[in-house]
C-alpha cells in the first residue's frame, strides 16, 4: 500500500501583490512538502523578497492565499506564523538587547519555557556564542545576520523561510548553516524555502529549484533533474538557469 499523501507544509495559491501601480507577484502557485529543501531563484527585482514577505505575513498579499501547515494566513495569522521560522532582518534587531535576550524573547513568543539547546548548539556552530551576552549595537553586520537567522530558527518550526541567508557570513559559518539546514530537512522533516543567487552553493544540497521571473514561477527542477545535473561534469545549475533565463528573455521579445 502506498503511504498516505501528506498535505504540504506551505501552499501558495494565485498569490498576487503590487506596490502601487507596479505589479510584482502575478499569481504565484507553490507547494512545499515536509523534508523538501527548495531554492527560490530569480533575477534582481523578480519579486523573491516580496514573495517571502507575503508568505511570512509581513506584507498582506492583494490576492490569493498562503497556507502554512494547513492554516490559512489571512484567517488565523498567529497559528500560521507559529509554524513558520523567518530570519529577522538585521536592521530590525533591537540595538540595546543582547543576543541572548532577543533569543529568549523569541522562545517565549513560541511558548517555550527556556531557550532551547538547539539554538545554543547552532549559536556555537556559527561562532555566535561569544556574542550571546553582548548588546546587538556592538555587532558587525555578519554577526547581526547570524542573530537574525538564529531567531528565525528558534524552536525549529516545520517551515523555514530564508532570504539570502549566506550573504555576509564567513565561509565556516555559511557551511555550518547549510549543514544545519540539511540536517533539519533530513532528520526532522523541516521544509525549507531559500531565496538565493548562490547557485553553485544551492546546487549541492537542495531537493528542488524554482525560477521566479516577473512575479511568476516559470520553471522548476525536481530532485531527479538536479541529480542528473550534479552527475553531468559538463553541466551545472548555474548554466541551466542562465539558459532558462535566456529562453525566457527570448520568449518575451517575440
Ligand atoms: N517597498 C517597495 N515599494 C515599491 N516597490 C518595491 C518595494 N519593494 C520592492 N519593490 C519593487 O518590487 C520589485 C521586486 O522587488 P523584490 O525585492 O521583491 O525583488 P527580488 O527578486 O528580491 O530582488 P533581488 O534579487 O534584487 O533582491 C522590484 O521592482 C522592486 O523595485
Amino acid at each position: 500500500m502506498s503511504p498516505a499523501p501528506t498535505s504540504p507544509v506551505l501552499e501558495l495559491s494565485k498569490l498576487t501583490h503590487a506596490y502601487g501601480e507596479h505589479p510584482v507577484l502575478n499569481g504565484v502557485e507553490l507547494a512545499i512538502g515536509a523534508g523538501e529543501f527548495v531554492a527560490l531563484i530569480g533575477p534582481n527585482g523578480s519579486g523573491k523578497t516580496t514573495l517571502l514577505k507575503c508568505l511570512a505575513g509581513i506584507l498582506a498579499p492583494q490576492g490569493g492565499s498562503v497556507r502554512i501547515a494547513g492554516t490559512d494566513m489571512a484567517a488565523d495569522p498567529l497559528a500560521a506564523k507559529a509554524a513558520l521560522g523567518f530570519a529577522v532582518d538585521p536592521v530590525l534587531l533591537p540595538p540595546l538587547l543582547t543576543g541572548r535576550q532577543c533569543l529568549e524573547l523569541f522562545a517565549g513568543v513560541r511558548g517555550l519555557p527556556a531557550l532551547p539547546e538547539s539554538s545554543l548548539a547552532l549559536a556555537r556552530s556559527l561562532a555566535f556564542d561569544t556574542w550571546l551576552d553582548r548588546e546587538v549595537q556592538s555587532y558587525s553586520l555578519g554577526t547581526r545576520q547570524k542573530l537574525g537567522i538564529l531567531l528565525g530558527l528558534v524552536g525549529e518550526p516545520p517551515l523555514l523561510v530564508l532570504d539570502e541567508p549566506m550573504n555576509g557570513l564567513d565561509p565556516q559559518s555559511a557551511f555550518a548553516l547549510k549543514m544545519h539546514l540539511v540536517g533539519l530537512t533530513r532528520e526532522r522533516g523541516t521544509a525549507v524555502l531559500l531565496a538565493t543567487h548562490a547557485l553553485e552553493v544551492a546546487e549541492r544540497f537542495i531537493t528542488r529549484a524554482t525560477l521566479l521571473i516577473e512575479g511568476r514561477l516559470v520553471r522548476e527542477w525536481d530532485t531527479a533533474t538536479l541529480d542528473a545535473i550534479r552527475h553531468d561534469p559538463d553541466s551545472s545549475l548555474e548554466q541551466v538557469m542562465v539558459e532558462a533565463l535566456a529562453e525566457h528573455g527570448a520568449a518575451r521579445e517575440t
